[in-house]
Order: C-alpha cells, then structure tokens, then sequence
C-alpha cells in the first residue's frame, strides 16, 4: 500500500521496540528511587499474596479436621492480616507508579515542547499543527500507560506467576504438574494473540489517526466547506472513514471475544483436571484435602496474571509506536542553529541590511547546504543571486506577482530559512553569525496574519516582557493609531483577547501587532502586508497611517500590495520569478517603462481609477 501522510506510526521489529525502552529508561531514570521502592512492594505484595491459600489449607487440614472451632481464630487472623498487607502493598505499588508515571509525562511534554519551540519554519511546513499537538498529548499519554502498566507491572505479573509455581512445586509437585497440564496450551494461545493483535492495533490506530486528520481539516476550514456546499461529499468522506474505523475495531473486539473466554476454557479445564486428579489422590491420600482447596485457589491466582500479560503487550505496543512518534519529533535536528561562537552587533545597531548574491530554495534536501544539488535553472530556487543593500533608516517595499519570491526574501531577513549561496548580512555581520535572539531583538516583524494570544490587550502588545512599562505600551498604541479602538474595548487595555484574537477585527489585529513593533522598537523592521482588502476606508486609512509613523527613520521592508503603502516608501525592489529585476523610486521605475512599469498598470492603477 501506498504510503500516506497518516501513516505515520507504523511498527517496526522487536530489537527497535529495545531501543525504544532503552530511551525511554532515560526519561525515567531520573525516578529510579521510586521505582525501586516501587518493585519491592511489588515484590512484597507477590509474598503476600501467597499466604491466603496456605491459610485455607492449615485450617481444613487442622482445626477443621479436628473439630476444633479455637484453632480456626488465629488462622482468620492471619488470613485478615495478610490480605490487608496485599492492600497496602499493591496501594502503594500503584500510588508511587503513577506518581512516577505522571512526572515523566510532565519531563517529556517539556522536552518535546521547548524542542518544538526550537524548530525553524521548514519545521512547521511539514508537520501540521494537530499533529504536534496529538505528540504533546494522546502520545504521551499512551507513554504514561506504558510506565505505569508495562514496567513494574508486567514485572510484577511475571514475579507473581513464577512465586505461585515454586509455592505448589513446593508443597505437593504431583498435583503441581496436574494443575500446570494446561500452560503450553495459554502460553501458545497468547502468543497467537499477541501476534495478531499487533496487526490489528496498527489498523486501528491509522485509522484513527485519518479521521482526527481529517477532522482537523474539515473543521478549520469549515468555511470554505459551507460557502461551497461541500457538506454532503464531507460526510460521505467522514462516513467512509468511520466504517473503514469501525471495521478495524470490531476486529479487535473479535479477537478479544475470542482470546478472553478462550482463557477461561483453559483455566477452567486446568480447574476441572485438577479437581479430578487431586479428587482420586486425595482419596488416595497422597495430598490432604485442605491441600487440594489451596491448590484450586492458587491455580485460579495463576491465570490472573496470565490473562494481564497479553493485555499489557497491547498496552506495550501502543506506547511503542507513540515513543517512536515521539523521538522523531526529538530527533529532528534543528535547521536553524545559533554558532559555536557567536559575534556581537556593533553598538548602536543601525540597521544596514545587504543581500550578496542571495540564492534560496525550500527543498533543502535537493538542494544540499550550499545549493549544489541543484543547477542555476532549476525551478526549485525561489530566489536567483538577489542582490541589493538598505541603507540604515531606508524604507523599502518589495513588489512582484504572487509567487515571485517576496515574503520568502523577508522571512529570510528575520533568518526563519537559511539561505543556501550568498550572504545576508546587518551593518555588515552576516547573520548567521549572530544568536538568533539578538537577531530578532534588531529585526521585528508584522507578520500577514498577525498573531494575538488569549490574555489582555496590554500582554498582547508588551508579550509578557515586563521591561516594557504601562506608559510604553500606551505610546506605543498610540503611535500604531490603535489606541482609539482600545480605549473603546471594555476595560480598555485590560480588554481579554480570545484565542487567536478571534473577538477582534482583522483590521484591529493589524493595528495590536503595529503597536507590539513600535513596542519593541527595532532597528529593522518587515512587514507582511495585509493583502485582503477586509477593512473599511477608515481603518485603511488609520493603518497607512501607522504604517507611516511605524517605517519613518527605520530601516523597513514592506510586502507592498498596495499603492497606498508604495507610496510610503523611500524605494521600490521589483522581484520577477525570483529575480531583483528592477531597483529605484516609484517615479524612477515608471519612467523606465519596464517590468515595474507593466505590474503598476496592472495591479495598483485600478487603484488610482478607483
Ligand atoms: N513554506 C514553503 N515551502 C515550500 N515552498 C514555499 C513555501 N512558501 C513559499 N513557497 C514557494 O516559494 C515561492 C515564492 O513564494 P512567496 O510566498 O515568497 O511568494 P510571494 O511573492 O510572497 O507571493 P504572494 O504575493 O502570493 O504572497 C512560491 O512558488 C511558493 O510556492
């Protein structure tokens, strides 16, 4: 079958699930303590448990028989005694199971997230956010199953097994054998099981993972979905996907169906054997009759554990194939590093930007680091040897047709992609040189759709950096032109900005990410601009108006899409298929009749006609 982009989680041979283990034993080492304390209550509670049988047995063959009702007080004693101390033990087993369990889930959520936080935009090209976040929650948690039910637990399971058979080998081996007849009939039947449940729960988990994949989806682009009508070939789809779920899952249900009362058949035939065989050597008097009840009690103990086994294994496979979804997501390397030996910007910074011979491609893998993977024509660069230098202080608008290369030039000043040839370089510092945080305190950007989080207005624009005061926040706000809106909202600066911003106009996010520039004050600034035309003429005009104030004196480059923002600028670099084809002042390039010239009478004229 054709590889899918769901298909991520396929299972690989027994020797990866060890490197799995081993991996994951480094995220619990941390809690070895615990889990030592863990096991020897294990190992307690297996002891202990061993004890109500023999009881039985002590007081059938003892005082029962000899009809004597004190005798029986001390052995109920005890029988109470030890059944309370497998309480405590398997109580504290289990508290100090999960509680380790729980605080390795917190340790790798942590992992995983600031690792996340580390990836370069190519990251998050190839990874969709539902599914980094089905990492950060369902995988770890299936991870969390796998500590508290598959480590002490299975260990526990086989501890358990194995001290039940030493017990009846010890006290009479012939009616241990008798009672021992049906295991290479439950251990042959576990491992058919096991063997296609492995199948099966693959199945059920690509399934699964279709449908959140396509819900992910379908929900957020609802939109589309409704104004197109597409609902009815949606839920076709859904349906689709729901049976192909259904299907996989009702095979599990039957292989269960099968396996668990198959269990119980053979445990109930070992029971049935045994009371025969153990019923004639009793009456042959090779075993007593209390011996015979302890051994029915400790051959029904027996299967406890084997029936958990071929459940943990499930457990066990599923936390594999999230840990290996896991480590993929850890072991992607970072693309974009800080260096070894990172340089420092001259003081005061002032903002020269310079492209030397700029090639750049986001197929990286084609490509190889230096570009060679690819020839000059290849369609792959999306930018061709640009070159060009912004004076400190310039304002700069990049025009072109969709596609010709203008917000990956821009993302590639805030250095979100590594360029593979020429140089990109600050008041003359290439900035691969520099740690990507003093980067980015000097190069701001205004991103397209710009990006609000859930908390106050004032948070929105400062984003938590408590170096920036009340009062900067406020002159910010009112230098984006975005204060009058504010002081409008209820509550003002205190206003509670939903998710994503979603209780607030595009426009009015334009103008919070406008003030949260001035805020940070950089000496670069990009900016995406807005290519929807959603906003009224007023705020139109209020943003330009930012705009203006935002780019005055400061090194900017605008993704003009609109005359009114070119009108701003000091100098217009016009990008044809990744090429710098035309470079001057608005006037200078209508007058040389060229590319520019061509691209104003088609898009921005319309403008002036109006
Ligand atoms: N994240 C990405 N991964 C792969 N290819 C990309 C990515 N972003 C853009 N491209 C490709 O790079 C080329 C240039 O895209 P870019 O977004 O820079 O164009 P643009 O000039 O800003 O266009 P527009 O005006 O439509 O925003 C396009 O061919 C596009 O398909």
């Amino acid at each position: 079958m054709a590889r899918t982009p769901f298909d991520d989680d396929e299972i690989l041979g027994k020797a990866y699930d060890a490197a799995l283990v081993r991996r994951l034993g480094v995220f619990i080492a941390p809690y070895w303590r615990r889990v030592a304390l863990a096991t020897a209550l294990m190992f307690g509670g297996a002891a202990v448990e061993l004890a109500p049988p023999f009881l039985v047995k002590q007081a059938i063959d003892g005082p029962i028989a000899a009809r004597d009702p004190a005798g029986i007080l001390p052995l109920f004693g005890l029988y109470a005694a030890a059944l309370l101390a497998a309480f405590g033990f398997r109580y504290g087993q289990t508290y100090i199971v999960q509680l380790v369990g729980q605080q390795v889930m917190v340790d790798i959520r942590t992992r995983i997230f600031s690792h996340i936080q580390r990836m370069s935009l190519a990251f998050f090209d190839r990874n969709p956010v539902g599914r980094l976040i089905t990492r950060l929650t369902n995988d770890v948690d299936a991870l969390n199953e796998f500590i508290t039910q598959g480590t002490v637990a299975l260990l526990g399971d086989l501890v358990r097994l194995l001290f039940i058979v030493i017990t009846m080998l010890l006290l009479n081996w012939r009616l241990a054998l008798i009672s021992f007849i049906m295991f290479p009939a439950v251990m042959l039947a576990s491992s058919i099981f096991q063997r296609i449940m492995r199948g099966v729960y693959r199945r059920v988990r690509q399934r699964i993972a279709r449908i959140n994949a396509f819900l992910n989806e379908q929900i957020s682009g609802i939109l589309v979905t409704q104004l197109f009508n597409r609902e009815e070939q949606s839920r076709i789809r859904f349906a689709e996907l729901s049976r192909d779920y259904l299907a996989a899952q009702l095979e599990s249900n039957r292989t269960f169906a099968i396996f668990f009362p198959l269990i119980n058949f053979l445990s109930v035939t070992a029971m049935a054997l045994l009371l025969y065989f153990g019923g004639q050597a009793v009456l042959a008097g090779i075993a007593t009759l209390g011996m015979l009840v302890a051994f029915i009690q400790y051959t029904d103990q027996a299967f406890q554990p084997i029936r958990q086994i071929a459940e943990r294994y499930n457990t066990f496979q599923s936390a594999m194939a999230s840990a290996e979804r896991i480590f993929r997501v850890l072991d992607t390397p970072a693309t974009v590093v800080d260096p070894a030996h990172p340089r420092s910007l001259p003081s005061p910074v002032r903002g020269e930007i310079t492209f030397k011979n700029v090639w750049f491609t986001y197929d990286t893998e084609a490509a190889g680091p230096d570009g060679a993977g690819l020839t000059d024509s290849d369609d792959r660069w999306v930018l061709r040897g640009v070159s060009f230098t912004i004076p400190a202080g310039q304002a700069v608008a990049v025009v072109g047709a969709t596609g010709a290369g203008k917000t990956s030039l821009v993302s590639l000043m805030a250095r979100f992609y590594d360029i593979q040839r020429g140089s990109i370089t600050l008041d003359g510092i290439d900035i691969r040189e520099l740690r990507q945080a003093e980067l980015r305190r000097h190069v701001s950007a205004v991103p397209q759709d710009p990006v609000c989080f859930s908390g106050s207005i004032a948070s929105n624009i400062r984003l938590h950096d408590d170096s920036i005061s009340d009062e900067q926040v406020r002159r910010a706000a009112e230098i984006a032109r975005a204060a009058p809106f504010i002081e409008r909202l209820p509550g003002g600066y205190e206003y509670e900005v939903r998710e994503r911003g979603s209780n607030l106009s595009v426009g009015q996010r334009q103008l919070l990410a406008f003030a949260r520039a001035i805020a940070f004050n950089p000496e670069v600034l990009l900016i995406l601009d807005e290519a929807t035309s959603s906003v009224d003429t007023e705020t139109e005009a209020l943003m330009q108006e930012a705009l203006e104030r935002l780019i005055h004196g400061r090194t900017s480059i605008v993704i003009a899409h609109r005359l009114s923002t070119i009108r701003h600028v000091d100098r217009i670099l016009v990008l044809y298929k990744g090429r710098l084809v035309e470079d001057g002042s608005h006037d200078e390039l209508l007058a040389k009749r060229g590319y520019y010239y061509r691209l104003y009478q088609l898009q921005f004229a319309e403008e002036v006609r109006g």
